[in-house]
């Protein structure tokens, strides 16, 4: 397949991988059955409430610190469940966790950064499932500063792995043209301490 990055990483974008009704149904499921909290994060030292609302699920309870806030992974739910095998299937790589981001309009984004938490397994793939608003994605090399942009489409689904993380930062940009929202899942695999 054709990766989206012209060197020290690889991204897949696989398109829809979910048709249109199943997409649909999953947005709306997720949007009503998941646990969704607002989100702290460190902002030049300062503790804030982020606008968008996210949620983590795992395979137990585990313990994962990013942003400086410590969280615990909530037992999987049946869809979250059925969408990891669709991407485990599509990706060839095995999950443990799920990260869910929930971004009202298109006001709201993630600013640049990269995923690579103690927690996570080195150069571990990271599947990106997206529902809702299509939005913009975008990935910046660390020292040159070249730039690739993708759109991710109701349904789509992303894979980023090998050195990925190590040599990219990623974003998702805000923008005035969304005024709907839009549901991202990473699904991780995290080291299992037990
Ligand atoms: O919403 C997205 O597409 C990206 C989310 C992301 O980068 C993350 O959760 O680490
Ligand atoms: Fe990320």
């Amino acid at each position: 397949m054709y990766n989206l990055l012209p060197y020290d990483g690889i991204v897949h974008y696989y398109g829809r991988v979910l048709g249109q009704d199943t997409a649909d149904f999953c947005f709306e499921t997720l949007l009503t059955s998941i646990e969704w909290r607002n989100d702290e994060a460190i902002i030049f030292g300062k503790r804030i409430i982020t606008k968008r609302k996210v949620a983590w699920y795992g395979d137990h309870n585990f313990e994962y610190t990013y942003s400086k806030t410590t969280k615990t992974a909530l037992p999987w739910t049946k869809e979250l469940l059925q969408l990891k095998k669709i991407c485990e299937q599509k990706t060839g790589e095995d999950y443990n966790s799920c990260l869910l981001n929930l971004y009202h309009t298109g006001a709201e984004g993630m600013a640049w950064h990269c995923d690579e938490e103690r927690e996570l397994k080195k150069n571990g793939a990271i599947a990106s499932l997206s529902l809702g608003a299509e939005r913009k994605f975008a990935f910046k090399h660390k020292n040159s500063g070249e730039r690739v942009d993708c759109f991710l489409e109701h349904g789509s689904l992303l894979v980023m792995k090998g050195t990925t993380q190590t040599h990219w930062l990623h974003r998702l940009p805000p923008t005035k043209k969304t005024h709907t929202a839009r549901i991202n899942l990473t699904f991780r695999c995290i080291h299992d301490n037990r």
